[in-house]
């Protein structure tokens, strides 16, 4: 199992953001992780990539206890935060090159994977400048490039692809459909069309907790559209 989540629960002060949270996502699966505001998506998908700790609950990535074995927990991941943090006075290559060294990558092996990222994600075009100068599309290509530079079998992406425009929402589409053939992928997303069109099966939370963990073909067979489930399973 790549990601097994028991019993996670996360409270803050005395608010249960997360609620007795479980789900698995195998090897090779992209999994599309719903709720909406406030459900606790990213909350799950912190303690996940050790950013936080839980409160009670077990979280396993790869075979590692986020607890008890963070730095391979963290090594096994490509994490894409929802507020993508970057150095916004560096370049993108530097910035790139400075991300791989922290993942002990050096020498020509960092300087070929920084070209391998600027070319899978798009960036060629841009590559020449400060990351503060590109657009909010561009500062996601390289929050995914930052997130795949170590070839990590496991890739965390909340909100991915918010506030991309329709052409660029259709390449980073593509772009995570083709890293998911060979990786594990968790994401968070609002756009039910994105989640359709990616994942091979969603897990709704509301409120805290797992209302629904079913196979895209699953819901498609019932001829319901992803909206309309969402929508009855989280409206009250
Ligand atoms: N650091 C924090 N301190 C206190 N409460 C928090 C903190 N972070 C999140 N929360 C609360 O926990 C709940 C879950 O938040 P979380 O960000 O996990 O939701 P989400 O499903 O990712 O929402 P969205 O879709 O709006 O991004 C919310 O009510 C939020 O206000």
């Amino acid at each position: 199992m790549s990601i097994r989540i028991q019993h996670l629960t996360k409270v803050y002060g005395s608010q249960k953001a997360v609620n007795d949270v479980s789900f698995d996502v195998s090897r090779g699966e992209i999994v599309g992780f719903l709720g909406p505001n406030g459900a606790g998506k990213s909350t799950t998908m912190k303690i996940t990539t050790c950013y936080l700790s839980a409160t009670s609950g077990q979280v396993e990535v790869n075979g590692f206890d986020v607890m008890q074995h963070s730095m391979d927990v963290r090594r096994s991941i490509g994490y894409l935060p929802e507020h993508n943090p970057l150095y916004t006075d560096m370049y993108i290559k530097e910035f790139l090159r400075f991300v791989g060294a922290l993942y002990h990558l050096k020498g020509e092996t960092l300087t070929k994977r920084v070209s391998e990222m600027i070319e899978i994600c798009g960036l060629e075009v841009e590559q020449r400048k400060k990351i503060g100068q590109l657009s909010k599309g561009y500062r996601q290509r390289v929050g995914l490039a930052q997130a795949l530079i170590h070839n990590p079998p496991v890739l965390i992406l909340d909100e991915a692809t918010t506030g991309l425009d329709p052409n660029q929402l259709v390449e980073i589409r593509n772009l995570i459909k083709t890293v998911g053939k060979e990786k594990t992928v968790l994401f968070s997303s609002h756009i039910m069309q994105e989640v359709e069109a990616i994942c091979d099966r969603v897990v709704i939370i509301n409120r805290g907790q797992v209302v629904a963990d079913r196979s895209l073909k699953d819901l498609q067979n019932e001829g319901k559209p992803l909206e309309v489930v969402f929508q009855e399973l989280t409206m009250q």
